[in-house]
């Protein structure tokens, strides 16, 4: 919808009103092709300015929409008609003009930014390309290099960032409606040539081939086999060697494309999951709207390693003071300097100083007494964490929320040490804790609502994307991975190497593969949750034998390498080999070659070829499989959650949209099918045994994703 108001001095406004944020819905659409006629028929309108309700230019076409029969009227031909009016129109540009809302903006004669107004092209985030002449218009108004920048990485910019690239005319800290409205009625006699931006000519630099050249070198490394970041290139290209009316064919053949593909879908769907996971619930019933968080303003974090320094950064970044403690004078020496040296990048990078009058160092536990939160970072040690959680219930205030770290603990037995196990969650960060997005909150059987409503509510402070799960081993992220971890080892002994299979999934879209990844993170970390679970090391009965645990088949091939003392990067070598401790350069590695001929003509196993697609298949599958178990089990709320945490913790490829999407994607009868395949020719293998909300989704005609929550929810109350 839009808003008609004839208003002072020949001045006509054009409101969009579309809550939340304006989006240019069908209806919009009708009521700015019916206003922009009535205003330019009026001899009394001699300018006119479009606006958006509540401070919101326009968020955009309307997302929802993408995934239904378009209706209403064309975005071209409604933009191109404003821009070919005789009547000069003013974007009054307050909140955001994203996506369609900029190239709204784009074709009005000047446009005026709040200062805190943010802009930009957002759509190859969403899989697209900004199709209703964005790839046209910005090449024309800001020249190449910029367009390139904006259009392939979808970034928002300010408005005064904006207005340096000369995209808006005026930025103003007043009403940007009043201000436009004063310079419409200034601007009404002008001229309007020259303020068509589809009539001017590209301004191209004289390097223009080997620009465009290196950008797609640069996008295509970086989209991981994302389609639309290439497609941008490709139509600012147009922009820059075709006139107008070409390019906007071309603009439109490639949307044509990107519009009806998979990866489209995935994207759209995942950005409505990043924003279902903020409404999360606990299966008692409190939920995000319902339980009010308690304000944390100081904090303390236990242990200054890898993790401990990551979250203190994140903490102090968001304003909270904090008191970090580790024992050790060495280890607390190290930290402090390391977290000092990382808020001091930061803050040099934004041009302010450095919040370091919000820290604060001790070896003492007993300096945090008057804390609102304790986050526990130490080493994955059940013993360990056990003792810090007594003494934390000893010396922090009766209504200190304690937090832990851990990546796979059970939270309720740490809860149980305390006196106040409605007090406990788990807040699970991934490592490096001040650059990755992911935030797993993990409820315990007594952690109160209120306790919940805060780990997440921090979390979102710290700039987090905070996903609320249940307790068991692993939670969400690493409950998965440890099947996805185990194919990888027993598709080694079945003959492949590492370089392979990582090899698979990097091409699938992982940031690193398996082995890769596992290199990076340090070997010793797997390896000693396998010592905690009994699966290896002293506890082991000699009699066992190598290859089976509790009956089931095991992989040792990992503990056996940790054995030699290849702990991956930080040891220089590992899966791969590596030109120094700490290198970061993976290259196979002959040693390991070796070492798997052996090891497989020692327990008798004959190496054969194994192809992507099985590797990709028993990997992925076995990962989805524990999914759906989790989603069974109510640790994980809905499939959102899980691709979620996927994406921002385990760099699966957003363009997939997480594991439990691309399940959907992939036809849950084939993922059921392989699984049933695998297991057939691995019966000691359970985690490839199919999991029964699969088997019920699929004899349920296999809905799609949105519909799971109420298909689970359903199946709930049955049993
Ligand atoms: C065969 C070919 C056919 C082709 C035909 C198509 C032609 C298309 C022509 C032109 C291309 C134009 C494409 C686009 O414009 S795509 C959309 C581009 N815009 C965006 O990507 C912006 C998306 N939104 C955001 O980034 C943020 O929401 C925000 C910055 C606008 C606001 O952030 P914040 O304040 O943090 O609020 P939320 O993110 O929580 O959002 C609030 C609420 O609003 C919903 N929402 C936001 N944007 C949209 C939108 N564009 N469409 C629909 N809904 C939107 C969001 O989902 C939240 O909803 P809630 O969870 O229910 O509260």
């Amino acid at each position: 919808m839009a808003r008609y108001a004839h208003i002072k001095d020949s001045v006509a406004l054009i409101t969009l009103t579309n809550p939340p944020v304006n989006a240019l819905s069908a209806a919009v659409r009708h009521g700015i092709t019916e206003s922009v006629t009535r205003a330019l028929r009026d001899p009394t309108v001699k300018a006119v300015v479009l606006c958006g309700e509540n401070g919101k230019f326009c968020g955009g076409a309307d997302i929802r929409e993408f995934a239904g029969p378009m209706t209403g009227p064309a975005f071209v031909p409604m933009l191109d008609d404003i821009e070919a009016g005789d009547k000069p129109v003013v974007a009054a540009i307050e909140g955001m003009a994203l996506g369609g809302g900029l190239e709204l903006a784009l074709c009005c004669h000047y446009r005026i930014a709040h200062s805190k107004a943010r802009l930009g092209l957002p759509e190859v985030t969403l899989g697209l390309l900004p199709a209703a002449g964005g790839t046209q218009r910005l090449p024309r108004l800001i020249g190449i290099p910029a367009s390139l920048e904006l259009i392939t990485t979808g970034r928002h910019i300010s408005a005064q960032e904006a207005l340096k690239l000369g995209i808006v005319d005026q930025v103003t800290d007043k009403n940007a409606c009043e201000v436009a409205v004063e310079f419409a009625q200034r601007v009404m006699d002008k001229p309007l040539e020259s303020r068509r931006v589809s009539q001017q000519t590209v301004q191209c630099p004289p390097d223009l081939e080997a620009l465009l050249e290196n950008t797609m070198v640069q996008v295509k490394k970086r989209a991981r086999g994302a389609i639309a970041p290439v497609a941008c290139v490709k139509a600012v290209r147009a922009a820059a060697t075709l006139p107008y009316k070409q390019g906007m064919e071309r603009e439109r053949d490639m949307m044509g494309t990107l519009f009806n593909s998979g990866q489209a879908r995935a994207l759209q769907y995942f950005f409505f999951a990043q924003r279902a996971v903020g409404k999360w619930s606990l299966p008692s019933g409190a939920c995000w709207n319902n339980t009010k968080p308690k304000p944390v303003h100081r904090a303390a974090v236990i242990g200054l390693g890898t993790m401990g320094r990551g979250i203190t950064v994140s903490l102090v970044a968001a304003g909270v003071s904090v008191v970090a403690v580790e024992v050790g004078e060495k280890q607390l020496q190290a930290g402090k300097q390391m977290v000092m040296a990382i808020l001091e990048r930061q803050a040099q990078k934004k041009g302010v100083a450095a919040p370091l009058d919000l820290l604060r160092f001790s070896n003492n536990l007993k300096d945090i007494g008057g804390v609102d939160l304790v986050i526990e970072a130490v080493f994955e040690d059940m013993a360990l964490k056990k003792q810090i959680f007594k003494e934390l219930s000893s010396v922090c205030k009766i209504d200190t929320l304690l937090c832990t770290n851990t990546s796979g603990l059970d939270i309720d037995v740490l809860a149980s040490i305390t006196g106040r196990p409605q007090q406990v969650v788990g807040m699970h960060f991934f490592a490096p804790a001040h650059m990755m997005k992911l935030l797993e909150v993990v409820h315990g059987r007594h952690s109160s609502p209120e306790a919940v409503a805060t780990a997440m509510s921090l979390g979102k402070k710290m700039g987090k994307v905070s996903v609320a799960v249940g307790n068991c081993p692993g939670f969400v992220g690493n409950r998965m991975l440890m099947p996805y971890v185990e194919q990888a080892n027993f598709l080694l002994e079945e003959g492949a190497t590492p370089e392979q299979v990582d090899q698979a999934l990097e091409e699938f879209g992982f940031a690193m593969g398996v082995f890769r990844m596992s290199d990076l993170s340090g070997l010793d970390v797997g390896w000693r949750v396998r010592k905690e679970a009994g699966l290896t090391g002293p506890s082991v009965a000699a009699t066992e034998s190598p290859r089976k645990r509790q009956g089931r088949r095991y992989g040792p091939i990992a503990d056996l390498i940790c054995e030699q003392g290849r702990l991956g990067q930080k040891t220089g070598c590992g899966w791969y080999l590596y030109d120094r401790p700490g290198g970061r350069e993976a290259k196979p590695d002959p040693w390991i070659r070796r070492f798997l001929e052996e090891y497989r003509t020692k327990h008798g196993l004959k190496a054969r070829a194994i192809d992507k697609q099985e590797i990709l298949d028993r990997c992925l599958f076995s990962l989805i499989n524990e999914g759906f178990r989790a989603l069974e089990d109510g640790i994980a709320a809905g499939p959102e959650d899980v691709d979620v945490i996927y994406v921002f913790g385990y760099s699966w490829p957003r363009h997939m949209g997480g594991p439990m999407f691309y399940a959907g994607m992939v036809g849950l009868a084939r993922v059921l099918e392989r699984l049933e395949h695998y297991h057939q020719a691995h019966p000691d293998v359970p985690s490839l045994q199919p999991s029964t909300l699969l088997r019920r989704l699929v004899a349920s005609g296999s809905p799609p994703v949105q519909q799971w929550r109420g298909f689970i929810k359903r199946m709930r109350s049955q049993l």
